[in-house]
């Protein structure tokens, strides 16, 4: 993106420019400013850029249509908006995460990624550690909820309700020829944090970042989108300093007639691009996955890469017994939160421990017997009324829960005093839900190193923090938290293990393997590859000391290992259709290490490219 606006800045800038200065300083009044340029060019102008206060006729005459939020500003309420985000920010700097100075840092970074890609993304790749946190959870989840003073230069583009009809041609101002991942959001659901409306859009440029940084994605190719459909966030709906539009969310087929008319735009024009949804909320989250899984290469991060992550870390739990793999299906795992995520990772373990058990009906049964879910109602039961299809699937014979002493609806902490659980897994977005009882309940646990895994983002939403499960558990459990925390000092020169357990193990290369091996469709088998293969990185001595993932600062290597197993399945399945230089038969002809070495040939790398001048 940077290059190709650069390039074409240079072409254009000066008459533009010079004709700019002329109408600014004789005050002309309504005498129009020719330009020279439309679309990015002239966001990335400061003669010419109103930012939110492009009119939405102005918008449409210059290309702009679908580069800026929505919702149109005055002059005034841009101002009102840049001053609030002055005086705000010392507020936000003790307001969130561990770090006093993220927010500093992220609008550091983020002006640096204005002004020079290369060596934005060179700066995060080689301090991953670091500054992962800081673009991607949890200070992102502080930008997305301050977004509307943070906003300076749009990144990505906008579809909005009021955009039905005119998404095919507006997907034309995006001006890459090329885009091969897309990561979209409706803004419904932002990690733990609810309805953000439009402000979601930070978590879609959060996730590219870890894309082109991890997974080596050009750059130039990828693209965050909003889709807007509204926002049922009283507050952001009050707020007339909210970028986005002002009415609550459509619904029913009214929503999915403008996530269809996306989808078909953004296919049109880029037949081969990936599309990663993101943070939708659970009622649409099952739904769209299921709607265009088979028809598009499409794929729901947090119902499938959530899933991939905590198998690979359960598997790594099981393991840290001393215990082999084999012995997943023994395992009784409590999980609290049945949203999108919590679905998609009891479902895909079950379906790893019936693998395991012998892949047959009957296995599938007994595997269902290992899992007892709690949402804000309690044990989810056959009992429950106006139970849907989704959560029946894992819902508990109430018979069955009568012998153990439970109900419907039995809350949290009675399921683990009676169930005594080897796993207590979060993803209910409840922070602080492990409570000290629920931790002390846990001691009985039938498990020599039972797990407790807070899966819940940001930092806030952790079910608990490392220091409430080892001062109550001892240094013998196995911690996994989705937002990262520093390891424990146990004294006596022991120290307890914080894991990250989030799903941007697995993205990136489930996306970089989908790209590389031009597969149709994203199956269910090569998102259980990259689980597998991310399970299997770990040495056995890591697992024994607790450690279950690898560090962040491998992520590039892990990734390459990610998409090899992808791309290698997507071959085995029939899926591969190849891509420019290397078909389906030569991707045949690939074995694991010539797979690796084509992996790491195609990851972009931040070096600063000869550019030369062209005529058109
Ligand atoms: N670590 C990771 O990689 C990922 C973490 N997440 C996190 O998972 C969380 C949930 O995401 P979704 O499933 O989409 O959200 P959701 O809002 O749809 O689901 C939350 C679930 O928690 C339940 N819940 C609420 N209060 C509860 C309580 N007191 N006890 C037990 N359950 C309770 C709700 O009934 C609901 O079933 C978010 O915080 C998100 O950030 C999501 C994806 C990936
Ligand atoms: C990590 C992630 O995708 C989430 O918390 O939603
Ligand atoms: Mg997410």
């Amino acid at each position: 993106m940077a290059f190709f606006s650069f390039l074409l800045a240079r072409r254009m800038c000066w008459p533009a420019a010079s004709r700019g200065w002329r109408a600014f300083t004789t005050s002309e009044g309504s005498r129009p400013v020719i330009v020279h340029k439309r679309s990015l060019d002239i966001l990335h102008d400061p003669w010419f850029n109103k930012g939110t206060a492009f009119p939405i006729t102005e918008r449409d005459r210059l290309d702009l249509r679908g580069l800026l939020p929505p919702n149109v500003m005055t002059p005034q309420q841009q101002i009102d908006r840049f001053m609030l985000d002055m005086k705000r920010f010392q507020v936000n700097a003790r307001d969130g995460p561990s770090d006093p100075n993220s927010l500093a840092k992220w609008r550091v970074l983020n002006r640096l990624h204005d002004r020079n890609e290369t060596m934005f993304y060179k700066v995060l790749i080689d301090n991953i550690e670091e500054y992962a946190p800081i673009v991607y959870t949890p200070t992102v989840g502080l930008v997305c909820q301050n977004y509307s003073g943070l906003f300076r230069r749009p990144r990505g583009m906008y579809f909005s309700a009021a955009d039905r009809g005119e998404m095919m041609s507006m997907v034309y101002n995006w001006p890459a020829e090329q885009v091969d991942m897309i990561v979209v959001t409706d803004g419904s659901r932002i990690l733990g944090l609810g309805d953000l409306g439009v402000h979601g859009i930070g978590i879609a440029i959060g996730k590219l970042d870890l894309y082109v940084a991890a997974a080596g994605i050009n750059p130039q190719r990828v693209l965050p989108i909003m889709i807007d459909v509204g926002t049922n966030n009283e507050k952001l709906l009050k707020d007339p300093l909210y970028l986005g539009l002002q009415q609550h969310r459509l619904d029913g087929e009214d929503y999915l007639a403008v996530i269809d008319e996306f989808m078909e735009a953004v296919f049109t024009r880029w037949p081969r691009v990936i599309v990663q949804f993101e943070d939708f909320q659970s009622k649409w989250a099952l739904k769209l996955l299921q709607r265009y899984r088979n028809t598009y290469r499409m794929f729901n991060v947090d119902v499938q890469g959530t899933a991939g992550v905590a198998i690979a870390g359960l598997l790594g739990a099981v393991r840290a017994q001393g215990r082999s793999m084999i012995d997943f299906p023994r395992q009784k795992i409590v999980v609290a939160g049945a949203g999108s995520a919590g679905i998609g990772v009891v479902n895909a373990a079950r379906k790893t421990m019936a693998r395991m058990l012998g892949n047959n009906d009957s296995a599938f049964e007994s595997a269902g017997r290992q899992f007892w879910v709690v949402d804000a109602e309690g044990l989810i039961t056959d009992e429950r009324p106006n139970i849907d299809a989704n959560t029946l699937s894992f819902a508990r014979k109430a018979r069955e829960m009568d012998r153990l002493g439970l109900r419907e609806g039995s809350s949290l902490i009675e399921v683990v005093k009676k169930v005594k659980p080897d796993v207590l897994l979060g993803l209910s977005a409840v922070g602080g839900l492990f409570s000290k009882e629920v931790l002390e309940a846990l001691k009985d646990s039938t498990s020599t190193r039972p797990a407790i895994f807070p899966m819940s983002n940001p930092t806030k939403n952790a079910e608990c923090t490392p220091e409430e499960a080892f001062s109550i558990l001892g240094e013998q459990i196995i911690f996994a938290s989705g937002s990262p925390f520093k390891d424990v000092d146990l004294g006596n020169g022991k120290i307890g293990h914080c894991n990250q357990g989030n799903n941007m193990y697995l993205f990136p290369g489930i996306g970089l393997g989908t790209l590389l091996s031009g597969a149709r469709v994203i199956s269910d088998g090569m998102l259980q590859a990259a689980a597998e293969c991310l399970a299997a990185y770990m040495k056995e001595e890591d697992v024994l000391n607790g450690i279950i993932y690898p560090p962040i600062s491998s992520i590039r290597e892990i990734t390459q290992e990610v998409a090899t197993a992808v791309i290698r399945e997507a071959v085995a399945q029939y899926l591969a259709e190849g891509r420019p230089g290397m078909d389906t038969r030569d991707l045949e002809r690939l074995d694991k290490e010539e797979t690796r070495k084509y992996v790491k040939k195609n990851m972009w790398k931040a070096d600063y490219p000869t550019l030369v001048y062209e005529t058109v």
